[in-house]
């Protein structure tokens, strides 16, 4: 755990947006982060955490810069920015092959008197991975929920392909915890997909020592274990039905920078091996660009597709 302790009146030039009423009676401002850029950003003191302790202190501007301990000195490689696995493509996408697995057609969709998009239209083929980028609010999960038609559009379709049928479009979730039942052991809700998508059990052995999950902590329950370990099982889970398309809302989001690393590595090495799209929700520009070929960035008043 990263956490960031800060005087904001203790430099000019600090942003005040997260604080500001805090700090300008005289107050402090306690932060707790995976974000080290907002970090950066915030400056004042840092506390590097692991395991429940301190393990590195200072001020910001000392600690990320050069950083002593083994574990701070991991968190900051982690950063997507510092990425180098053998899936990125560094903006060289694939051709696309094929009819598109998903095609959105002059999409609009409004809450209200709020616009969220209008006359959106592109293409999803396979093994591309697109972003859905914007600040939060901006209707990222809306767009995203509307192409795989889990929310009706006002205007424009959305078609896909046959090959999405039968559970072969998956969605990963920003907290796995409210996709299983909290009652039922892990290992019988990931033996029930593997019963209805006749799922040979060897796959699920396979994916999980690819994720690194032990088979006996499948008797567990969803809240007796980390939410590192569970976003792992809910790939599993997700990639068991061998998916053409997979949704994932911003799904490391809530994971520190080294985990979020190593499940964003498992996921995408997953999809790359079959060619599985990716959708991929993000309010992170750094992860969106190690990441996708393709973004949407809906923060532009005309939503631009790149
Ligand atoms: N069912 C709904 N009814 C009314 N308004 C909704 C509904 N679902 C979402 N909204 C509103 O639509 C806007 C976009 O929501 P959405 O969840 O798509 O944004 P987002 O960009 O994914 O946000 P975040 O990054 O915070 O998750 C928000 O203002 C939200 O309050």
């Amino acid at each position: 755990m990263f956490r960031n302790a800060l005087h904001m009146g203790d430099g000019p030039g600090r942003p005040r947006v997260l604080g500001g009423w805090a700090v300008d009676g005289g107050g402090l401002l306690l932060t707790i982060t995976h974000d080290l850029r907002l970090a950066r950003a915030l400056g004042g003191d840092v506390l590097v955490m692991r395991d429940a302790s301190v393990v590195e202190a200072g001020p910001v501007e000392q600690v990320l810069a050069t950083p002593a301990h083994a574990y701070t000195q991991r968190l900051l490689g982690a950063e997507p920015s510092r990425w180098t696995f053998g899936w990125m493509r560094h903006g060289t996408p694939p051709v696309p092959t094929g009819d598109p697995l998903v095609a959105a057609d002059g999409i609009a969709k409004s809450y209200g008197s709020s616009e969220l998009f209008r006359d959106l239209s592109f293409r999803i083929h396979a093994d591309e991975r697109w972003a859905l980028t914007g600040p939060s609010g901006v209707g990222k999960t809306t767009l995203g929920n509307a192409l795989l038609r889990l929310t009706p559009v006002d205007a424009g379709t959305v078609s896909h392909a046959p090959a999405t049928r039968d559970g072969r479009v998956q969605k990963l979730y920003q907290d796995p915890g409210l996709s299983f039942p909290r009652r039922v052991p892990l290992g019988a809700a990931l033996r029930d997909v593997v019963r209805r998508h006749r799922v040979e059990e060897a796959r699920l052995r396979t994916l999980l020592d690819e994720v690194g999950i032990p088979q006996d902590m499948l008797r567990r329950r969803p809240g007796q274990v980390s939410g590192g370990e569970l976003q792992r099982i809910a790939i599993v889970r997700a990639m068991l039905p061998r998916p053409v398309l997979v949704f994932a809302d911003e799904a490391t989001s809530r994971l520190d920078l080294a985990t979020q690393e190593v499940t964003t590595d498992l996921l995408v090495r997953e999809l790359a091996q079959t060619g599985c799209a990716l959708l991929l929700v993000t309010h992170d520009d750094e992860l969106a660009t190690a990441v996708a070929d393709h973004r949407l960035d809906l923060r532009a008043p005309a939503a631009a597709v790149g």
